[in-house]
């Protein structure tokens, strides 16, 4: 092991010099913002529109009203915001993005989807383009008892919105919700073709749906969970002492399904929600008896 002796040392800015730092160069160019050249703004042709561009895998705490216990939460987004951009511009202000998440820092987009439409108009307002797209996806927790002994723990499936915005289209402003759960499956031909036992695994349903904003139930969060947990062989617990481990093992044993019968049965559930116009379902199962994953996905829309 080296010994250290801080009192021999060289000070920092030294050491920083020792190991390869330099002073600035005296500059040429403009150091105060007025005079700098704004290549963003410069106007030519250049070829293509761009759909989306913006910033992705930003990092931000919001803060969230939950339908279940703990029933205010502040978690972790990732975000994407992007807008469009016309043929005739350079580039966006990308500044302008992160500058707006950060005026909107405490608001609660999720039960305020409202906020969401205002915060989209306005970051395509401010690039000066006629569209925007914000998603957010972050892990959403409750309170889970234990199906016998009621022993509670905390649980998480991770949670998506997205709103888009387009000026020249109608309506102008959609909003997409998601929801990402794991459950358990067991399954049916194994339960029917063997003497005892079936084997299960761990499955995760996917779900993102298109919303009616001025029909979204604000507890949607908690429904699109029960859409799959309900649907599945059983649900995962945090906490589980003997007497819910069989509780779950036999409930699982009796409500066997293909990752087609959870699709199916997810899709109905979600087809009966009067808040969702169109939505996708993915179940996909980690095989316990292969190495793949077994997948299905129903896309449906209301007429
Ligand atoms: N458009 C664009 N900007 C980028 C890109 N990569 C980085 N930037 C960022 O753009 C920043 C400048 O942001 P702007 O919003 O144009 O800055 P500004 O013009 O001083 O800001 P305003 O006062 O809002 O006009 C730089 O600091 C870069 O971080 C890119 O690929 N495209």
């Amino acid at each position: 092991m080296t010994a250290f002796l801080p009192s021999s040392w060289p000070s920092k800015s030294e050491r920083h010099r020792r190991f390869g730092s330099t002073d600035a160069v005296p500059g040429r160019k403009a150091t105060r913002k007025e005079d700098m050249t704004d290549l963003q703004n410069r106007r030519d042709d250049y070829l293509f529109e761009i759909q989306q561009v913006g910033v992705t895998a930003v990092k931000h705490p919001i803060a969230l009203r939950s339908p279940l216990p703990p029933y205010h939460q502040t978690s972790i987004a990732a975000l994407e915001l992007t807008t469009t951009l016309d043929r005739s511009s350079k580039g966006i202000n990308m500044s302008r993005l992160t500058e707006q998440l950060n005026a909107y820092r405490d608001i609660d987009f999720v039960s305020r989807p409202e906020t969401l439409q205002i915060f989209v108009r306005d970051l395509a307002r401010s690039m000066d383009q006629s569209g925007a797209d914000v998603t957010l996806e972050f892990p959403w927790f409750y309170e889970r008892a234990a199906p016998a002994s009621g022993r509670i723990g905390l649980a998480h499936s991770d949670l998506f919105v997205e709103a888009v915005y387009r000026e020249d289209e109608t309506p102008a402003f959609r909003l997409n919700v998601g929801l990402t759960v794991s459950v358990t499956t067991l399954c049916p031909c194994s339960k029917e073709i063997s003497e005892y036992s079936a084997h299960n695994q761990r499955g995760t349903v996917r779900i993102r749906a298109e919303v009616e904003p001025a029909q979204l139930d604000l507890n949607w969060c908690e429904v699109l969970l029960n859409a799959a947990e309900s649907n599945a062989s059983a649900s995962l617990h945090p906490v589980l002492k003997r007497t819910d481990e069989k509780a779950v093992t036999e409930r699982a044993y009796e409500n066997p399904r293909f990752v087609e019968d959870l699709a199916r049965l997810t899709a109905a559930d979600l087809a009966e929600c009067p808040f969702i116009r169109q939505f996708t379902v993915e179940c996909r199962n980690e095989e316990s008896i292969h190495q793949h994953d077994a997948v299905a996905r129903i896309r449906c829309a209301k007429p």
